[in-house]
């Protein structure tokens, strides 16, 4: 446990956020006891913040746009940010933005941004420890929560971003949901300036259950009286319970369809999924400058003004359908990892691949999630259907999170909540091995340890192309795995 005196450097604070993660062994037993998430999540945040000298209403300040979701969330997220970052820079509102997404791809201060920068590691080490020593040192609200006691990981992030935006002059905050919505952390807000609701599949089965009405009754719980709400267009079951969420919070829900006046403006990948996540970007950013820049109205018919059409052309968001260009490899890098995405993510390396000779090859991993292994077929044909000669991955490589041969995990990757054994017998990934072989018995199927090795692998294979060709690599599955590839083919902090 981390001194609260002595340790103040970025790297203690990671170390100490890391022991805020709920160990292998303890989720296994609420699992088995079948204990999940409820309404006192939000209010032991709640307890929380004051303790650390906030009330819900301090967070008004912020005039946050919160997002939830199953997919699209981030990419969401990062288009508002995007567009009001622009939006303040040319009109001078809002004056601050900032932007708290999960999780991270490369360093954990990533998830707390001040237009659109990370917060430094110094800033962030600042903050973290005024936190620890406020929870440490305060009494207040003990009737919410025992006095001594910290939020587990995700949820220190969350109180801890409240701290950074308030005290950084920050008067326009994008929020992603953790992990549903109703019981999220994130939904101790009480007035934001709009809610969105992206597209919603299936996803943390355990916590939300198994159903897409179910899920949808979960991120359905961001909606607030008086604040405007929007969604996408959604599958039928999801569309209904949204509707009848929003009846019963009195909250008027906007659907909003893909945005004709995206015509022209290249979001990139060009693909529906990301006009939709453009799409509601646009509402929810046009919500919240109603109210920070008093009148600001889009028109209906077009075009979009200048700063939105940048913020979408020019968002970054890292990690998500990116391509790297290096000798003998072209790297395909995107954080997938749900049945439905991956199949988003298997199109959208088909169609990069389009017109290009070369062995394609996959770099796939997903921890800890004994589901995963039914990612797999959806990927497996996507590409093979998606092949004009029907040829699928070549080369099939499964390998663990760990980040190098030697040194294994850099310390904003360190994990407890996965069993430790299991990635070092690899049995997921020999799970995943064995389903690959049965879907396409003539693909190359390797197991191996590390990322570092994984893509050292793939790089050998680029030795026995033949000329003009490329290994055509992607790299899926888990934001983890893509953090850790990324930070390795840059050779530095990719942030
Ligand atoms: N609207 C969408 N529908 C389906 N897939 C999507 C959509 N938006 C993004 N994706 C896919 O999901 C991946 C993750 O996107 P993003 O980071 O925006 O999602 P997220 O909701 O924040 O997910 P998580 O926080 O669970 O990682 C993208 O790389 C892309 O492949
Ligand atoms: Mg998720
Ligand atoms: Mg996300």
């Amino acid at each position: 446990m981390a001194n609260s005196s002595a340790n103040r450097t970025y790297n203690d604070a990671i170390d100490a956020l890391n022991s805020l993660q709920t160990p292998f062994a303890i989720i296994e037993a609420r699992r088995k006891a079948g204990i999940r998430p409820d309404a006192t999540s939000v209010q032991e945040i709640r307890g929380y913040l004051h303790r650390i000298g906030y009330t819900p209403s301090d967070l008004d300040r912020l005039n946050i746009i919160h997002v939830a979701g199953t997919k699209g969330k981030g990419s969401t997220c990062a288009f508002v940010d995007s567009i009001l970052r622009r939006y303040s820079r040319s009109k001078n509102a809002p004056r601050k933005v900032g932007l708290f997404t999960s999780p991270h791809l490369i360093a954990v201060r990533e998830r707390i941004r001040i237009d659109s920068r990370p917060i430094s590691e110094e800033l962030f080490a600042k903050y973290f420890f005024e936190v620890w020593d406020r929870l440490e040192t305060s009494d207040a609200a003990k009737e919410l929560v025992e006095v001594g006691t910290k939020p587990i990981y995700a949820r220190y992030l969350t109180l801890m971003s409240y701290h950074v935006f308030l005290n950084e002059g920050v008067d326009a905050a994008v929020y992603e949901t953790g992990i549903g919505g109703e019981y999220d952390a994130t939904n101790v807000v009480e007035r934001p300036v709009a809610s969105g609701i992206s597209t919603l599949g299936i996803d943390h089965v355990y916590v939300l259950g198994g159903t897409v009405d179910k899920i949808a009754w979960h991120k359905g719980g961001i909606m607030k009286r008086g604040s405007p709400a929007f969604t996408v267009e959604q599958v039928p079951e999801a569309a209904g319970v949204l509707r009848a969420r929003a009846e019963e919070k009195g909250v008027e829900l906007r659907v909003v369809g893909v945005d004709g006046r995206l015509e022209g403006v290249k979001v990139r990948p060009n693909a529906v999924f990301q006009k939709k996540n453009a799409s509601l970007a646009v509402a929810l950013a046009e919500a919240a400058l109603k109210k920070l820049d008093g009148g600001f109205e889009l028109d209906p018919k077009g075009p979009l003004p200048k700063e939105f059409v940048e913020g979408l052309e020019q968002v970054v968001w890292r990690g998500r359908c990116e391509v790297k260009e290096e000798e003998g490899v072209s790297w395909h890098v995107d954080g997938a990892h749900t049945v439905d995405s991956l199949k988003m993510a298997a199109r959208w390396f088909v169609e990069e691949c389009d017109g290009k000779k070369g062995p394609k090859v996959l770099i796939f991993n997903q921890q800890g999630r004994s589901e995963a292994v039914d990612f797999l077929d959806g990927l497996c044909n996507t590409v093979k259907k998606g092949d004009p000669a029907g040829n699928g991955f070549e080369h099939v490589i499964f390998c663990t999170n760990v980040t190098y041969a030697e040194t294994g995990y850099k310390r904003d990757f360190v994990n407890h909540q996965y069993n430790p054994k299991d990635i070092e017998k690899m049995t997921q990934q020999k799970i995943f091995a064995e389903r690959w072989s049965a879907l396409d018995p003539d693909a190359n199927v390797m197991v191996i340890h590390s990322i570092e090795e994984a893509i050292n692998k793939a790089r050998g294979l680029s030795e026995t192309v033949q000329d003009g060709e490329k290994v055509q690599a992607l790299v899926t599955g888990s934001l983890h795995l893509v953090g850790g590839a990324l930070g390795i083919l840059e050779k530095a902090d990719a942030l």
